[in-house]
């Protein structure tokens, strides 16, 4: 839960309301290349990880709608894509899809009656180079988080969080292939279910959840399982992004039954925040730092969902630091009831790996 009391109001409701508008504006533009992704239109980064032109497409939208919904307010942004493979020889025919996708975008919403060049495209880009840190107000923005999900036509999300003087107080996740019904409800799936979730929370004022499409919101919880033998736990998707033999002996220890639901992105926050499973897991391999975007939004829609996110040694996420997250040694989410358990499960598989 939120260490804040409940306030009257909620007072970020403008940046609310801007940071739904930009969240769900990008998901359409995601959805369509998903829809009819290409080869060409992904590319490899520097890192080797993937990059789509709907995750430039995605960062350019959510930065446009937040400029024109927020115009008077003070803030940066710390987001993942930058331009400069855009700006390499070669790549002019790739900028004129993502600034042909961003739009068409705008001109089939209608709200902005503008049109961007490649250049505007760019530069929207880079104004996600921001370093964040402790002081001032910083978006923080995942444009597609799981693009190996994107790509394969699974989970994704779009994730969008307020950092304001070093704490997140506001999530918005995106997820346009997330079921909006529980998947917990077991109603045995139809053809008719709606699919597109847009989860969101601000700190002190609990979490919701609609359409992506548009709908009333609904509050969320997490679950209220107190046995770790009735838990369920997710895990990354991407066998390389998660330490699978550590948490298959976590589950082992805590005599969890089912087995893991992987899935790709903070998709699995959004799940776990409305009680879809009891337990997340998260280690990656050694040598990697976790970044600010692929979290800040998840967390505080969990936290506000009534659960607890916390890293290997029971500390909560510091996203003060700059655009990594200050450890490199796993996450766990999960509600009040199992996190002591799950936190020392964690620690003993931890401590017999070395
Ligand atoms: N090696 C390695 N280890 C750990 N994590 C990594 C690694 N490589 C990438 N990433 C980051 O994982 C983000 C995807 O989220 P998940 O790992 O939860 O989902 S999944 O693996 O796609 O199922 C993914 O986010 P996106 O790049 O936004 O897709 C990456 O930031
Ligand atoms: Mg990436
Ligand atoms: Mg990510
Ligand atoms: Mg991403």
């Amino acid at each position: 839960m939120s260490q804040l009391p409940e306030v009257a109001g909620n007072p970020y409701t403008a940046e609310l309301a801007a940071a739904k508008k930009a969240v769900a504006l990008a998901a359409r533009l995601c959805q369509r290349v998903q829809q009819g992704i290409l080869q060409s239109d992904v590319q490899s980064k520097a890192d080797r990880t993937p990059v789509t032109v709907a995750d430039y497409g995605s960062q350019v939208l959510v930065s446009l709608v937040l400029k024109k919904e927020l115009p008077s307010h003070s803030y940066s942004m710390v987001a993942e894509e930058d331009s400069k493979d855009l700006r390499k020889d070669g790549a002019q025919e790739v900028l004129e899809h993502i600034t042909s996708l961003v739009n068409e975008t705008i001109a089939n919403d209608g709200s902005y009656n503008m049109s961007l060049s490649k250049e505007d495209v760019l530069a929207a880009i880079d104004g996600g180079k921001s370093e964040g840190g402790p002081s001032g107000r910083h978006w923080i923005l995942d444009p597609i988080d799981g693009t190996k999900g994107f790509i394969r036509g699974d989970q994704y999300a779009v994730a969008l969080g307020l950092l304001d003087e070093g704490k997140v107080v506001l999530g918005v996740l995106g997820c346009p292939n997330l079921p909006l019904k529980s998947t917990n409800t077991h109603n045995g799936g139809s053809s008719r279910d709606q699919v597109g979730s847009l989860f969101f929370a601000t700190i002190g004022c609990g979490a919701e959840v609609e359409a992506l499409e548009g709908s009333e919101p609904q509050k969320i919880s997490v679950c209220s399982i107190n046995n770790p033998t009735d838990a369920s736990f997710f895990e990354s998707y991407e066998a390389s992004h998660s330490k699978r033999d550590l948490t298959s002996s976590i589950a082992e220890k805590l005599g969890v039954q089912a087995p893991p639901v992987r899935m790709d992105s903070q998709a699995k926050y959004g799940a776990l925040a409305r009680g879809d499973g009891a337990i997340f897991l998260r280690i990656p391999h050694k040598g990697y730092i976790e970044t600010v975007w692929d979290h800040a939004a998840g967390s505080i829609i969990v936290t506000e969902a009534g659960g607890m996110v916390k890293d290997a040694s029971g500390n909560d996420l510091d996203f003060s630091k700059g655009r990594y997250l200050d450890r490199d040694r796993g996450i766990i989410a999960t509600n009040k009831y199992l996190m002591p358990a799950v936190l020392k499960a964690f620690q003993d598989a931890m401590e017999e790996e070395q």
